[in-house]
């Protein structure tokens, strides 16, 4: 970009040291020695590589005395990218992972997600979860919330608040013979739907809107995905559910929908596939459905913590990469028990491992893939990528700082070392400790501005 005379008086912040971040060809780039600009709208004007301040500051119009110099060990990176996460489940997660996935919403979560109709829990569960998934570098979050529409209000209102970017969905449920006051008629639920709709857009939230959110095909009746697909499809607006989870669920969907060919059937003929639509899990997906989901441009949140944890299965992502299917990453807390997306990066790492350890001609993915995954990729997959997930100049300002040798950090660094063995050791290692700084859109949103937690 060009400095004209506004952008020249616009340059807000300036920082200059080591960047990495993922780009369509290179999964890691690292940028050492470089200079980056962001306006006050929070957008990236300006990133140059061994840049000379002086000419850039003559260039931009900023004072030597703005520019933040990071530290040997610093760096700055994207933020992470969560593309499914329960808030509502977050007041359990750690505990309740005994049963597989029927069993464990019928028994755990069910129950515990009707009260969120009591607005003073959901007030407490909400913020603790977006302060937490912030504080570990989550700078976009693809929330599910329950089936109520004002405590769904309330998260987009607090991740407002605090600075995250998010998706926000009201859950949707006609069909529950387990826990029967957990679920909506269909018409209260499609109404309730398009009221969340429009309170939400009305707030005018820069970096908070709503997802439309059938839970799962097995938890709604055709007439309410129909009904969900046409309001999604009337107002261009994202999509989430489940798919492909677990084996007993791919099952009692055939028998649900015996007239549809598959699964990923089931919500291309409900019109949800749409390359605004991220579907969680997607474990058992055949070649055939990875196809449509590529052609439907739809994408998967991997949430590996949560496959293992439910013993649901293992999502072979290098396959769906291969069929040029986009993937993010999820915590999916509750059904996974971390509520960070460093984890994410762990797991899916040790599950590519595992499935090469079963099959020594799989591909194992590499830590620099799944960095792009848990940055990039999950952008991608929100549909959210002319926005965020990485360095280029239009794009937001959503970044971590990082510091490998912070004081009672959880790692050690014995040498000199590349940038890029530093981002190894921070992903495996690293933890919020490492996470000094956090902005999104410019904005730092971490360390907070109050000391609540
Ligand atoms: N992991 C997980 N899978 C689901 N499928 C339908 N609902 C859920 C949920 O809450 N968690
Ligand atoms: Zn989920």
């Amino acid at each position: 970009m060009e400095p004209s005379k506004e952008t020249t008086v616009c340059v807000a912040q300036v920082f200059r040291g080591t960047f990495v971040h993922s780009t369509l060809e290179d999964p890691l780039e690292v940028l050492d020695n470089t200079v980056l600009g962001v306006d006050k709208k929070g957008k990236i004007v300006f990133i140059e590589k061994g840049g000379d301040v002086k000419s850039l500051s003559d260039k931009w119009g900023f004072l030597d005395k703005d520019v933040r110099q990071l530290d040997p060990h610093e760096f700055i990176m994207p933020g992470l990218v969560d593309s499914h996460i329960h808030a509502s489940q977050y007041s359990y997660s750690g505990t309740a992972l005994d049963l597989p996935l029927l069993q464990w919403l019928n028994t755990y979560t069910f129950p515990v997600e009707s009260q969120y109709k009591d607005l003073k829990f959901a007030d407490k569960v909400y913020n603790k979860v977006v302060r937490r998934t912030l504080r570990n570098g989550t700078t976009t979050a693809c929330y599910f919330a329950t089936i109520h529409t004002d405590a769904s209000l309330l998260l987009g209102e607090i991740a407002n608040k605090l600075g995250q970017r998010a998706l926000v969905g009201k859950v949707c449920m006609d069909r529950n013979d387990a826990v029967n006051d957990y679920k909506e008629k269909t018409e209260e639920s499609s109404g309730e739907t398009k009221r969340f709709i429009q309170k939400l857009m009305e707030k005018k939230y820069p970096h908070v809107r709503p997802i439309v959110t059938p839970r799962f095909a097995i938890s709604c009746t055709s007439g309410l995905l129909r009904e969900l697909g046409d309001i999604a499809k009337n107002s261009n607006l994202h999509i989430q559910s489940h798919i492909s989870e677990n084996k007993e669920e791919c099952e009692m969907v055939k028998k649900l929908f015996p007239d549809l060919k598959s699964y990923t059937d089931v919500y291309l003929k409900h019109n949800l596939l749409t390359d605004k639509t991220v579907m969680a899990h997607g474990c058992y997906l055949s070649d055939a459905e990875l196809q449509v989901f590529h052609g439907t441009g739809a994408s998967i949140s991997h949430c590996p913590n949560s496959n293992i944890s439910l013993c649901s299965g293992m999502l072979d992502v290098r396959n769906a990469l291969n069929h040029k299917v986009k993937v993010g990453l999820g915590t999916d807390v509750g059904g996974g028990y971390s509520p960070s997306i460093l984890n994410a990066i762990r797991r899916t790492l040790m599950t590519s491992k595992a499935l090469t350890i079963q099959n020594p001609s799989h591909q194992t993915l590499t830590f620099e893939e799944v960095f792009r995954l848990a940055t990039l990729g999950g952008s991608q997959a929100l549909s959210l990528d002319s926005e965020t997930g990485n360095f280029e100049v239009g794009k937001d300002f959503d970044a971590l700082l990082v510091n490998v040798c912070v004081p009672e950090g959880p790692m050690d660094i014995c040498g000199p070392e590349p940038t890029k063995v530093l981002l190894e050791k921070f992903l495996n290692l690293g933890d919020d400790r490492n996470i000094c700084e956090v902005y999104v859109a410019g904005r730092r949103v971490v360390p907070f501005a109050d000391k609540a937690s």
